[in-house]
C-alpha cells in the first residue's frame, strides 16, 4: 500500500524546522533568586575576588607557619596568644613572631599569619599561652583571598541552564540579577469533536483531554511557559480562529491530534493557512508518531502532534522540547536524563524507522534492566507505568534481550 505522506528521518525533520526559525527569543533581567532553570544571555564576570579576605576553615590559632616548624607531641612549639579574631568584622590584630591569635571556622587571618593550627593540636600553657603539637604548612587550614574565583573571571557561560548552586555562587558574588532567556510561550489547542476538558463527565463518545497536560508538562519542564487554549471541535473555521489568536500571543502553537489525513484532520490546512511558508514536514519516520506535523507560520513554529497520547508525548519530546530549550539558547539540553540498563526482552523494529519503546526499569541481581511496557498508543497508563523510553535506531531491525542499552528517563 502507498505511504500517506513522505516521511522524513526525526533529525532531517527537526533541522528542516530550525533553519527556517529565529535562534532565541529575547532576554529578560530577573532576579537571581527567581531565576532557578533559566538560561543565561550573558556571561555573569565576578565584581571581586571569592573570597575576598583570607580565612580560617578550622577553629583554631592563627600562627606564623615557621613557627611551628618541627613541633610535635615529644617537641610542642610555644607561642603566646595575643588576642582573638572578631567574626563579620576587621581584624586589625597582627601576628608577630613567637604569638599566636584565636581564630573561628570562617574568620579573618590576622595580618602576620599564614595558617592556622587546629585546636585539637594544642594545649593550653598558663594564661596567655599554648603549646603547638604539629607543625603547619603555609596556607594549612585556610582558603585564600581569590581561591574560589578569581576578580574578573567569567562565571558561567552565555547558555547554561541555572542550577541551585549557581543561584548560591551568583549570590555568594552579590549577583542579585541575572540576564537571562525570555521564557518561550508556547500555545497549546487539543481538537477533536470528541475530546472534552477533565472536570467534564464525558458523554457517549467522548473522551477527557489528556494531551494538553501532557505538552504542558514538557513545555514547562523545558523552561518554557505552557499557554492551554482549552479544547477546539472539528471545524476548520473555528480551529482557524482560534490557532490564529493562539499564536498572536505565544513564540510556538502546538495542535494537537488532526495531523493524520483523514477528512477530520485539519492541522496541516490551518497551518497553510495561519501564515508563511506554512506546512514544511507532514510525516515522521517514527513509531509511534508518523503523522506529525512541522511548520513555520511568519516565523513562529507551529506543531501539529498525533492525537494519541503516547505518539504526542513521544514527537513532543523529539521537536517541541529541543525546540523550547533553542529558543532559550540552551546549551545543554537539561531535560535529557539517562541510564544505562539491560534489555529484558527481544524487541522488534523496522528498518528505516525510529521506534521509542516505553520501559519500566527494574533492579535485578545488582544490575538495571529495562523491560519493555507494550501496548497501544493510545494508552495513557502504559506511560505512567513507565520510566523512560528507549530508542530503536533509524537503520535496525530491533534489539536484543541482553543487550546493553540506553534509557532516557522522564
Ligand atoms: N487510516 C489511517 N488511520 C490512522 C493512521 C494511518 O496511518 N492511517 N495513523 C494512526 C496513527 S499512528 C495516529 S497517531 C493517529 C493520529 O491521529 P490524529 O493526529 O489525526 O488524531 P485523531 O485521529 O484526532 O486522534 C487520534 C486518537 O487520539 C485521541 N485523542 C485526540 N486528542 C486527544 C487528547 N487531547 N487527549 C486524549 N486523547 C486524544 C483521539 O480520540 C483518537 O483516539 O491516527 C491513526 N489513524
Ligand atoms: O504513530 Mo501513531 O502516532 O503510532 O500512534
Amino acid at each position: 500500500m502507498a505511504e500517506m505522506f513522505t516521511v522524513l528521518p526525526p533529525e532531517d525533520a527537526r533541522t528542516l524546522l530550525f533553519e527556517k526559525l529565529p535562534a532565541a527569543v529575547a532576554s529578560e533581567s530577573v532576579a537571581t533568586s527567581a531565576a532557578l532553570d533559566r538560561t543565561l544571555t550573558e556571561r555573569p564576570l565576578a565584581p571581586h575576588p571569592l573570597p575576598a579576605f583570607s580565612r580560617s576553615t578550622m577553629d583554631g590559632y592563627a600562627v606564623r607557619a615557621e613557627d611551628t616548624f618541627g613541633a610535635s607531641e615529644m617537641l610542642p612549639a610555644y607561642l603566646e596568644v595575643t588576642g582573638e579574631v572578631p567574626m563579620g568584622r576587621a581584624c586589625d590584630l597582627t601576628v608577630g613572631s613567637g604569638q599566636a591569635a584565636v581564630v573561628y571556622t570562617g574568620g579573618m587571618l590576622p595580618e602576620g599569619a599564614d595558617a592556622v593550627v587546629m585546636v585539637e593540636r594544642t594545649q593550653k600553657m598558663g594564661d596567655t599561652g599554648i603549646e603547638v603539637l604539629r607543625a603547619v604548612a603555609a596556607g594549612e587550614n585556610v582558603v585564600t583571598v581569590g581561591e574560589d574565583v578569581k576578580e574578573g573571571e567569567a562565571l558561567l557561560d552565555a547558555g547554561h541552564t541555572l542550577r541551585p548552586q549557581d543561584l548560591g555562587g551568583l549570590m555568594a558574588l552579590g549577583i542579585t540579577t541575572v540576564q537571562v532567556a525570555r521564557r518561550p510561550r508556547v500555545a497549546i489547542i487539543s481538537t477533536g469533536d470528541e475530546v472534552v476538558a477533565p472536570e467534564v463527565t464525558p458523554g457517549p463518545g467522548q473522551i477527557r483531554d489528556i494531551n494538553t497536560y501532557t505538552i504542558a508538562g514538557l513545555v514547562e519542564r523545558a523552561g518554557g511557559i505552557a499557554v492551554p487554549c482549552g479544547v477546539v471541535g472539528d471545524n476548520f473555521e473555528t480551529l482557524l480562529a482560534a490557532a490564529s489568536a493562539a499564536l498572536e500571543d505565544a513564540d510556538v502553537l502546538v495542535l494537537s491530534a488532526g495531523s493524520s489525513v483523514s477528512t477530520r484532520d485539519m492541522s496541516a490546512e490551518v497551518l497553510n493557512r495561519l501564515g508563511t511558508p506554512g506546512v514544511l514536514v507532514h510525516g515522521v519516520a517514527v513509531k509511534p508518531g508518523k503523522p506529525t506535523i512541522l511548520g513555520v507560520c511568519n516565523g513562529k513554529a507551529v506543531l501539529g502532534l498525533p492525537g494519541n497520547p503516547v505518539s504526542a508525548m513521544v514527537v513532543a519530546g523529539l521537536f517541541l522540547v529541543p525546540l523550547v530549550e533553542r529558543l532559550q539558547g540552551r546549551s545543554h539540553p537539561t531535560a535529557l536524563r539517562r541510564v544505562a540498563a539491560r534489555l529484558t526482552h527481544n524487541v522488534a523494529s523496522v528498518p528505516g524507522r525510529e521506534d521509542y519503546v516505553q520501559v519500566k526499569l527494574v533492579h535485578r541481581d545488582g544490575e538495571l534492566w529495562a523491560e519493555p511496557v507494550f501496548g497501544k498508543s493510545n494508552l495513557i497508563y502504559t506511560l505512567v507505568k513507565s520510566d523512560g523510553l528507549l530508542k530503536i535506531p533509524l537503520n535496525t531491525s530491533g534489539l536484543y534481550q541482553g543487550e546493553h542499552v540506553v534509557v532516557e528517563l522522564f
